[in-house]
């Protein structure tokens, strides 16, 4: 062994975003795989699937505007504090406008409570995160849930479904200020301090949030009563 101990974040290669998703590679590759995202990058998905999705989904928005509004109260600095309240403003504007429209045209759909419960996984693991990690804990939830999406609607976008709702919602995904957001919290991660045990919590959480993700995705299409 050359030289004395190496600093943390030199002795670990690339950046801590870099580490959390090649730290992860089997559950990162089992979301861009899983059965919502196969349907609608090959427009097989259901209407009735897609509904659901939408009204999960809807719901899910109110949580990650409240995560953004957490990051908010906790960001180091200004960039930081400009960056989440973008994003809470896409959120509660963009976001709300396109579920609006997008559900008079499908229709609110019929949910049961098995599948409600499920999708509420992921905002069970997101403010549970934020409570016990503080910053690096919601930033490492929402560049998982957020690089997710810019890698699949990437590739979906180059055939977009015929169905409106569905194509607006991947393309969405794929432009500012959406795009903006993603390289905003990569570089909000990778400019973490945190001590080498808290860097093993975060690699924890960007995979049981990924996972969280594919619950999420699959209450979708569980049955409706
Ligand atoms: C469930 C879920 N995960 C990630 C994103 C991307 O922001 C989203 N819109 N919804």
């Amino acid at each position: 062994m050359p030289n004395s101990r190496p600093s943390p974040q030199s002795a670990r290669p690339g950046t801590l975003s870099a580490r959390l998703r090649s730290r992860n590679a089997q559950m990162w590759e089992q979301a861009l795989a899983m059965r919502f995202v196969r349907e609608v990058t090959d427009d097989t998905v259901d209407d009735d699937v897609f509904a659901r999705y939408l009204l999960f989904e809807r719901e899910f928005v109110d949580t990650a505007a409240r995560l953004a509004g957490a990051a908010v109260r906790e960001a180091p600095g200004p960039r930081a504090l400009r960056g989440h309240s973008d994003s809470l403003h896409a959120l509660v504007t963009d976001q709300y406008a396109y579920f609006t429209k997008a559900l008079e045209t499908t229709g609110v759909p019929e949910t049961g409570p098995r599948a409600h419960e499920q999708a509420s996984v992921l905002t069970e693991e997101a403010l549970d995160v934020a409570d016990t990690l503080g910053y690096p804990g919601i930033v490492t939830c929402m560049y998982a849930a957020e690089s997710l999406y810019a890698t699949w609607c990437a590739t979906a976008d180059r055939s977009p479904s015929a169905r409106p709702q569905v194509a607006d919602w991947v393309h969405l995904h794929t432009v500012a200020p959406f795009t903006t957001q993603v390289r905003f919290l990569e570089a909000e991660v990778d400019a973490l301090e945190i001590l080498p045990e808290t860097e093993t919590e975060l690699t924890a959480v960007f995979g049981r949030f990924l996972a969280a993700e594919v619950r999420f995705h699959d209450a979708a299409y569980l049955d409706r009563a």
